[in-house]
């Protein structure tokens, strides 16, 4: 069974809105690990526009489940990262001032970098996931730089999935396919809801976890955060 990391960046975007505690971002991952969810993910970014460094910190100690750090590897970022000890960090390759995550590494070309900062983490005891897309030479890569885990960059996928789910899944599977036979775990995200989990996870082989947040809390609208985990989480058995 793949698990369910909740992303909790946009719980951070409302808080951050009128610059007080509502909603208490702390709380708030608290209560996505009593709904179940199996671990709590988030994407500090240099402007700090959601997550910011001091809940990086205070996460930390309160957490029962999976703490999952992702971001760009700054030396600002790492140090954070080194200080705070995650379960896992997820490296991805964003440029400081992107909306969003948008690309996966080129893991050819980043190869040596990737490595160093790879060992460094993995010194410290903390498992390593790097952001990719589907490029086989992009998944052969990873390999190369001695990370433990790939995070399938699904975006492509959640775009194209409601014109036809088939087509959208198929560079996936050959990409999972081969990260299973180079002894990489795969975790997934971005852009994953209640609509296209589910055929993903029963699509995608030895799927270990995935990170959902803007769905996920935008749901929890209409849902109750509880309900919508549950839901997500009916979507990867
Ligand atoms: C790596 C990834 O896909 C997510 O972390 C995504 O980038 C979320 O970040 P934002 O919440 O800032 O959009
Ligand atoms: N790694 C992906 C993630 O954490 C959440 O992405 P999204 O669900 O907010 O698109």
């Amino acid at each position: 069974m793949s698990r369910l990391s909740v992303n909790i960046n946009k719980i951070a975007t409302l808080r951050n809105a009128r610059g007080g505690n509502i909603p208490d971002v702390l709380k708030a991952a608290k209560d996505c690990e009593r709904f179940g969810a199996q671990g709590i993910t988030v994407h500090p970014r240099p402007d700090e526009r959601h997550i910011t460094r001091k809940d990086v910190y205070g996460l930390k100690p309160i957490l029962s489940t999976e703490f999952n750090i992702e971001g760009y590897p700054s030396r600002e970022f790492l140090n954070m990262v080194l200080e705070v000890l995650p379960a896992q960090v997820t490296l991805v390759p964003d440029p400081p001032d992107v909306l969003t995550s948008n690309a996966g590494w080129d893991t050819v070309a980043d190869r040596d970098k990737l490595k160093e900062i790879i060992s460094e983490l993995k010194k410290s005891g903390i498992r390593t996931s790097i952001f990719v897309d589907t490029q086989l030479e992009n998944i052969r890569g990873a390999l190369d730089t001695g990370t433990d885990r790939i995070e399938l960059y699904t975006e492509p996928y959640a775009n194209e999935y409601s014109t036809n789910r088939d087509k959208a899944i198929a560079p996936f599977v050959k990409a999972a396919e081969l990260a299973n036979s180079l002894g990489l775990e795969i975790n997934a995200g971005h852009d994953l809801n209640l609509e296209n989990l589910a055929f993903f996870n029963e699509n995608i082989p030895n799927l270990k976890e995935v990170s959902i947040g803007h769905a996920l809390i935008s749901d929890a609208l209409y849902l109750g955060l509880e309900n919508a985990i549950q839901l997500y989480k009916r979507c990867l058995k």
